[in-house]
């Protein structure tokens, strides 16, 4: 593929491209911030359910393990780091895991079986009744990731499901005694974004429930 020149490659400061890029940048913010205000109106309350679910777990001595694909693997990691490690303020450590960083256990499975069981092996394998799995999948599909949902069900785990794109596949497993996140967009990026906000919003609820 042979790359167009830019500004780096004349060394020249096109007024227009920045101008163009400047707005396509505004774009994102706006769209980010519209979609986050329309969560705002539909998810505290099922973050507050949450909340509740994930601290009763901990102090029953559960632990929370969490996966998704991609920026969600990251998500994942970022979530069990915060718990593990800390929020905002100083507590004890959370037992938490992601299940998307033992490379080993990752390419075993995803080579001797399948990538769809990377994520329900480990459920299996670590799991207990009384724990959480948080399940994150921006499209709701994720083969993965549902895999991983029905295993932790079977096994009496209540589930934290962050979506978007109205839930796909993953709505159609959740019932009652789970917590469904759903970012009212269709789009990646601005999902991916809202699930950050939640993702936090759970680690200072838990700390507030902990702490205060
Ligand atoms: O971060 C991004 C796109 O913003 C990608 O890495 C994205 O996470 C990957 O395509 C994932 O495989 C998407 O999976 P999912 O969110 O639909 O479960
Ligand atoms: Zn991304």
């Amino acid at each position: 593929m042979q790359y167009r020149p830019t500004l780096a490659h004349n060394n020249v400061m096109n007024k227009e491209t920045i101008e163009r890029l400047s707005s396509r940048t505004s774009q994102h913010f706006l769209d980010s911030i519209a979609v986050k205000q329309e969560a705002e109106k539909i998810l505290p309350e099922f973050v507050a359910r949450g909340i509740v679910a994930m601290t009763d777990c901990l102090q029953a001595g559960g632990k929370i393990m969490v996966c998704g694909n991609g920026g969600s693997a990251a998500d994942a990691q970022h979530f069990a780091a915060e718990l593990i490690g800390r929020f905002e303020r100083e507590r004890q450590e959370l037992a938490a895991i992601a299940l998307t960083t033992d490379t080993s256990i990752l390419t075993a499975v995803g080579n001797d079986y399948s990538y769809e069981e990377i994520f329900s092996k480990q459920v299996r394998g670590l799991g207990k009744k009384g724990d959480i799995l948080m399940g994150i999948s921006t499209s709701g599909n994720s083969k993965n990731v549902v895999k991983a949902i029905e295993a932790a069900k079977k096994m009496g785990m209540k589930v934290i499901a962050l979506t978007g794109n109205g839930g796909g596949k993953i709505a159609t497993l959740l019932d009652e005694n789970d917590i469904h996140l759903c970012a009212p967009s269709t789009r990646t990026a601005r999902i991916q974004e809202t699930h950050l906000v939640l993702l936090h919003s759970l680690c200072d609820g838990v700390d507030h429930l902990l702490l205060d």
